[in-house]
């Protein structure tokens, strides 16, 4: 199983032997990182990130091992948009000549990026974004200004004290003339002493949720005051100017602006598949521990892992981190597929590339944040403890549901793809993850034919169910945006309908994918059985979830929802004797954990127990304050008995 999730066993070896380098390497102790204070803790960070650098360089790692060096690290740092954002920006809307001349420097970190497309005032609304970039053709350089307090820049990671230089996104300007927003290669720091550079105001914008966490992370605030840089530093794969100030829009669409996004948003489907599966590898190792209730004369108590209630809450977690890692899988080879594509200038899959990135990203993260808080539940008291690892992992996770576009803002992306869809089925054939709309009559008229809680394990039946729920939810909307004279106007109104429509649509992929995973060749005695398992629990969890959507587009019966409820009990009961062996396969270190509940050997209370000690109010019986604050109010002899 351990090779199932990892992908293949070579990537199991690699991944292995990275996370065994950090969790035995003391640098990377994570413990004490709630207690420290903002300025400690970033510059624990920076010490991280460089004993991290070092190690990448001493021990010659590969692109591949240092990116899994990192996410063990498990600490969010500017490291992150350098390679995450800032170089892959300029791979993807560089020119030749400017790749030649940034990727080397980026690459050695001689110089350390960051991403700064959001401002105080935008950040969904790229097309909003004020930041100017003037182009003055007597100089050939462009002037980069903020001419508004809403246009400072805001929440760029790696912004605040860390970078060098800022990949800006600014509304370029030709000749008096607004050419869209376009990218521009700014330095912000001196690479001598790091001081701002004249008409650079720059800085961290402050704590975020969560104590640690993700303050480990300076997200900035920049300002630009009429800067000035070359011409060559506007990033002109998609659009030029020439020194002449010539605007020139190449063939390739604007959108490949946005192209960057669409990257990380693929990476980060299969990062949700990993919070989510840490989260669910604590909550499972703790709930067979965790005993309460349930004692038969003096017997020992019952493992809370044997509630159905823990179970129904538990194991379509579980089910989900691996549907997430699936779709993750294959939504990576559809980016690849498009970045090959675009390469040869076809621009045929770009829109489904565009609304699969965002509509996986906003489903999977918005279930991962979801299910690391019931995780946190799932462990009753303990649970809430730092020590549990859940809160820190909660507060560093959920900003995914907003960062690389806001969750909602991305499903109405995924509505646009559809209506445009369904109002082409009259003349053109839906390709990819739309094809099933192209069998839209038969998914009308055919109702479910399930007749007995088996029924339900048959793949076929589950893919109809799905596809049936997200034809009939499309259709509808369609249907009532046809009732407004302007679609515009249709669209806003119907915006609530349409999202619910687009998370039909990407339920239906994420199901698709999973189905399509078990027909594959999955080494190991056993595994294929357990995923299959888990791949009903999750299909049946959803469809019991969204029962109202199949039973309102007449689809099911409430017979039918029944039985797959049925289904799903059972399906539980077989989970439960491979709960243990299913989060163990996920390979996860202690120390990558973080955790005290989901310890490999069980040994809570004592290290629970052991922890409490530990913790810096404890270090005097007495704590500092008490003999000042209260002891005052102990011996007060109180005048009026009714106090
Ligand atoms: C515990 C462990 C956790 C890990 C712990 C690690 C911590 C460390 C990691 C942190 C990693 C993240 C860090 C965050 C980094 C940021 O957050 S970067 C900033 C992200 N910002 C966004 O995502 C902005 C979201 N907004 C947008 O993308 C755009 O404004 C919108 C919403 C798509 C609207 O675009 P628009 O051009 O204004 O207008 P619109 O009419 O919607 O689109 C026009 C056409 O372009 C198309 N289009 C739009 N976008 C695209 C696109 N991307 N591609 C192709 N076509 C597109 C549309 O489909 C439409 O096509 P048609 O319908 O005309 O055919
Ligand atoms: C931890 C973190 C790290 C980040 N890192 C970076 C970074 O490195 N670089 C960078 O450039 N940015 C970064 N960001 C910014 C991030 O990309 C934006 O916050 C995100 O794109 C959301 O945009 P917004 O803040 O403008 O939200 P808004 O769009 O203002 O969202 C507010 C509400 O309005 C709703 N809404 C907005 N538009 C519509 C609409 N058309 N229809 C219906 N509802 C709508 C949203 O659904 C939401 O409920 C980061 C943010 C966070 C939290």
């Amino acid at each position: 199983m351990k090779v199932a999730w990892a992908g293949s066993r070579e990537t199991l070896e690699l991944s292995d032997r990275m996370a065994k380098l950090v969790a035995n390497d003391p640098v990377f102790e994570k413990f004490t990182r709630p207690m420290l204070g903002r300025k400690e803790l970033f510059k624990n960070t920076l010490r991280k990130a460089a004993h991290g650098w070092k190690l990448i360089v001493d021990l010659r790692l590969t692109e591949e091992e240092a990116k899994w060096l990192r996410l063990y690290i498990d600490e969010p740092a500017y490291t992150d948009l350098h390679w995450g954002m800032f170089i892959p920006a300029i791979e993807g809307q560089g020119t030749e000549e400017q790749k030649k001349k940034w990727l080397p420097l980026a690459q050695k970190m001689k110089i350390i990026g960051c991403y700064a497309q959001t401002e105080l005032g935008h950040g969904s609304n790229v097309q909003g974004l004020e930041t100017t970039a003037t182009f003055d053709p007597q100089a050939d350089e462009f002037v980069i200004h903020s001419p508004t307090l809403t246009s400072s820049k805001w929440w760029p990671g790696g912004l605040g004290k860390a970078s060098t230089h800022a990949l800006v996104y600014a509304r370029l300007i030709v000749g008096g003339e607004f050419h869209g927003v376009h990218g521009f290669i700014v330095q912000l720091r001196s690479l001598e002493d790091h001081s701002p550079l004249p008409g650079i105001t720059v800085g961290d914008i402050g704590l975020k949720f969560g104590n640690g966490a993700y303050n480990t992370m300076d997200n900035g605030v920049l300002r630009f005051d009429h800067v000035r840089i070359p011409r060559n530093q506007m990033l002109m794969r998609v659009s030029q100017v020439t020194k002449e100030g010539k605007y020139m829009q190449s063939d390739v669409p604007r959108q490949l602006i946005y192209g960057t996004m669409v990257y990380v948003r693929q990476t980060i489907v299969v990062d949700a598949s990993k919070a989510l599966s840490r989260a669910v590898c604590i909550a499972t190792r703790y709930s067979a521990v965790r005993r309460q209730f349930g004692s038969r004369n003096g017997g020992p108590e019952t493992q809370v892992i044997d509630y159905k209630t823990q179970q129904s809450r538990l194991f379509p977690l579980l089910a989900s981190a691996y549907a997430f890692r699936f779709v993750g899988e294959w939504l990576k080879w559809l980016y690849m597929d498009v970045k090959q594509r675009l390469e040869a200038n076809d621009f045929s899959t770009l829109p489904e590339a565009h609304a699969c990135t965002a509509g996986l990203k906003s489903l999977t993260t918005t279930a991962t944040a979801d299910g690391i808080e019931e995780c946190r539940k799932l462990c009753g008291g303990h649970g809430y403890l730092v020590s549990s690892g859940l809160p820190e992992l909660f507060a560093v996770y959920i900003p995914a549901c907003t960062y690389e576009g806001d969750n909602v803002v991305l499903l109405l992306q995924v509505a646009r793809f559809i209506v445009k869809t369904v109002s082409e089925l009259g003349y053109k054939q839906p390709v990819g993850t739309t094809a099933y709309m192209g069998r839209v009559a038969t998914l009308m008229q055919n109702n479910c034919a399930v007749r007995t809680a088996e029924d339900w394990l048959n793949p076929g039946a589950i893919v109809e169910a799905f596809e049936a729920r997200a034809a009939r939810m499309a259709v509808a909307c369609g249907r009532q945006l046809a009732k407004f004279e302007n679609p515009e106007e249709g669209f806003a109104e119907l915006a609530s309908d349409l999202v619910e429509a687009s998370v039909a649509h990407c339920q239906l992929i994420v199901v698709s994918k999973f189905i399509e995973k078990l027909q594959q060749d999955i080494p190991g005695k056993g595994v294929k059985q357990s995923l299959e398992i888990l791949c009903y629990v999750y299909a049946l969890f959803l469809l019991h979830k969204h029962q109202g959507d199949f039973l309102a587009v007449g689809y099911l019966t409430p017979k039918q929802a029944l039985l797959a409820n049925d289904q799903l009990r059972t399906l539980y009961s077989k989970v439960r004797p491979n709960a243990i062996a299913l989060v163990d396969s996920f390979n996860y270190t202690d120390h990558y954990l973080g955790s005290i509940l989901g310890r490999y050997d069980g040994n809570v209370y004592p290290k629970l127990y052991e922890a409490a000690w530990e913790d810096p109010l404890n270090d005097s019986d007495v704590a500092d304050g008490f003999h000042q604050y209260v002891q005052p109010i102990l011996k007060q002899k109180l005048h009026s008995a009714k106090l």
